[in-house]
């Protein structure tokens, strides 16, 4: 089932190409990154999606009824300002305590409901973002570099929280980032932007992709089996294809991991 699909998208500001015949298609429950340099316009892109930008050219089809959740990159809290965790939920719309609670819980920071918003570390307050964007129960939850500023075990964390969510929401994640190695190996399926789809797939085959491998070097390649080793302990499968949906791109994945069964 598509949830959202981009077809020929193009932007152009003052002049300058920044999105050229962009297409993409985001099915249910899938957990979908974007990856590209600085510039390459992932966050234009995911603005033309949720509909914050309209295109010059293509069309954005979202199916009807379609819940998005939005993790923004960061977002500043004025320190002086008191609000708790909590009372950041209620914004803009008040939330019942049990919806609150639960939504902290799932986003792995059940403890700070009471912590000042200017206090919390920075993974705990992208977790909060996270606790917000999980209150409207999405069936798409869209996250736009939201580990801006973690450590790189920070971020790992965080996108196994993602993971997490993902399995409890039974959501689609779409999620933007240039910290390949680390958010790579959590998604089913990888599509490597620089203005143009340069090439899409499972991570295996976007990190082997000489388009890839041009815009990023091939340095990555040993980061991501090492993210894949830490990941897989305690778990007997490689990162959740459990959620019982297939296509096409999956093919090189599994015949991968069919080969080490
Ligand atoms: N409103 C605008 N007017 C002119 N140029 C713009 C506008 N919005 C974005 N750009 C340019 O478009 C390009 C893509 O920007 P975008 O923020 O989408 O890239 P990005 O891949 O998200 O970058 P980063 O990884 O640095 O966040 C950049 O060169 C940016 O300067």
């Amino acid at each position: 089932m598509t949830l959202l699909q981009g077809q020929g998208i193009g932007v152009v500001r003052n002049g300058t190409t920044i999105l050229q015949d962009v297409g993409l298609r985001i099915a249910a429950g899938e957990i979908v990154t974007i990856v590209g340099p600085n510039g390459s316009g992932k966050s234009t892109l995911l603005r033309v999606l949720i509909g914050a930008l309209q295109p010059d050219r293509g069309t954005v089809t979202r199916q009807p009824g379609l819940r998005l959740g939005y993790v923004p990159q960061k977002l500043s809290i004025d320190a002086t300002l008191p609000l708790t965790a909590r009372r950041f939920l209620d914004l803009p719309d008040r939330v019942p305590e049990a919806a609150a609670r639960a939504a902290l819980d799932a986003a792995g920071v059940a403890d700070v409901a009471r912590r000042q918003m200017a206090d919390l570390s920075g993974g705990q307050f992208q977790r909060v973002l996270l606790a917000r964007a999980i209150l409207r129960r999405p069936d798409l939850l869209i996250l736009d570099e939201a580990t801006q500023g973690l450590d790189q075990p920070g971020a790992a964390r965080f996108y196994r929280q993602i993971e997490a969510v993902r399995r409890d929401l039974n959501c689609a994640v779409l999620m933007v980032s240039h910290e390949l190695h680390v958010v790579m190996a959590a998604s089913d399926r990888v599509i490597c932007l620089n203005g143009h789809i340069c090439c899409e797939g499972t991570p295996e085959v976007v990190s082997a992709a000489p388009a890839y491998r041009e815009l990023f070097g091939t340095g990555t390649g040993g980061a991501l089996a090492l993210y894949r080793h830490d990941h897989g302990q305690g778990h007997s499968h490689d990162h959740g294809h459990d959620h019982g949906h297939h296509h096409q791109h999956h093919h090189a994945h599994h015949a991968k991991t069919q080969d080490h069964a």
